[in-house]
């Protein structure tokens, strides 16, 4: 498939997905989202690949929603659609993702680095739910996951203000893993996803999941939920030859099964 909006490359065992807007700060219209929906789709399905890098511009990552595309959308023609629905399907994707922000991730930009694993911050990085700006509120989780990063109290701020916050004041927050120098955050995540996609996939896999269900459920069934997996665990020959390779004072060679 030929894209118009993202490029999509893979890096060894790490695929890489660059939104590619630039003269719109990659704001995020119905066929960028296609094809980062396609490119994904790709990826998950291609056994070498072992970790995702989600990307965009030194001046964008996503600067939100296309709102000319949405600027005359009726609530019919909208509910009818249940536009966005398949905004979560990069939430819901099974190989790790991470999102390399810099620059601006506004609204939909900001969600969707949020829907990704973690984020690894440029320090020219800036976040933000302007939505309240446009006559709008967050739409594709925003109040969601933010608050549950975040707490209620900033996640109330940013979004009843529209309020910008910067890379230093993400990171103590909670919405960014760590902050790079921008100019070296594409080699830093590139470099992070290659030391995850050299580790056993269904382990990651495992992790996503029993991470993500802490969102879900109370602490009992979440701990309870973690205990079943670490058992499955066993199953895998990754598991024999992670501890294995321990013992043998050698390094693990992971097959993925
Ligand atoms: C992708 C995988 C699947 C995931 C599903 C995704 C579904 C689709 C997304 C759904 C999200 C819906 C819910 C969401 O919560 C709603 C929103 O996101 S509403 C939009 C929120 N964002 C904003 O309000 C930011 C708007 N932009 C700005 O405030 C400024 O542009 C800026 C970022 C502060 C930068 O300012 P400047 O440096 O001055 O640059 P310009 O303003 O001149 O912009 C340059 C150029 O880009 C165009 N542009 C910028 N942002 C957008 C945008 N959001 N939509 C459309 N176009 C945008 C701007 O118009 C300029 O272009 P020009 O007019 O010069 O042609």
């Amino acid at each position: 498939m030929t894209y118009e909006t993202i490029l999509l490359e893979t890096r060894d065992r790490v695929g890489l997905i660059t939104l590619n807007r630039p003269q719109a700060l990659n704001a995020l219209n119905a066929q960028l989202v296609s094809e980062v929906n396609h490119a994904l789709d790709t990826l998950e399905a291609d056994a070498h690949i072992g970790c995702i890098v989600l990307t965009g511009s030194k001046k964008a990552f996503a600067a939100g929603a296309d709102i000319k595309e949405m600027a005359e959308l009726t609530y019919p023609q909208i509910y009818m659609d249940d536009l966005f629905s398949d905004s979560d399907r990069v939430a819901n994707r099974r190989k790790p993702i991470i999102a390399a922000v810099n620059g601006f991730a506004l609204g939909g930009g900001c969600e969707l680095a949020l829907m990704c694993d973690f984020i690894l911050a440029g320090d020219n990085a800036k976040f933000g739910q302007p939505e309240i700006n446009l006559g709008v509120l967050p739409g594709m989780g925003g109040t969601q996951r933010l608050t549950r990063a975040v707490g209620k109290a900033k996640a109330m701020e940013m979004c009843l203000s529209g309020r910008m916050i910067d890379a230093v004041e993400a990171e103590r927050c909670g919405i960014v893993a760590r902050i790079v120098p921008s100019d070296e955050l594409l080699d830093e995540a590139l470099k992070v996803a290659a030391v995850i996609a050299g580790k056993s996939l269904p382990i990651a896999m495992m992790i996503k999941e029993s991470v993500n269900r802490a969102f879900e459920v109370n602490l009992s069934e979440g701990v309870r939920f973690e205990r079943r997996v670490f058992h499955a665990a066993f199953a895998t020959q990754d598991q024999k030859e992670g501890m294995a390779a321990f013992i043998a004072k050698r390094q693990a060679e992971f097959q993925g099964k």
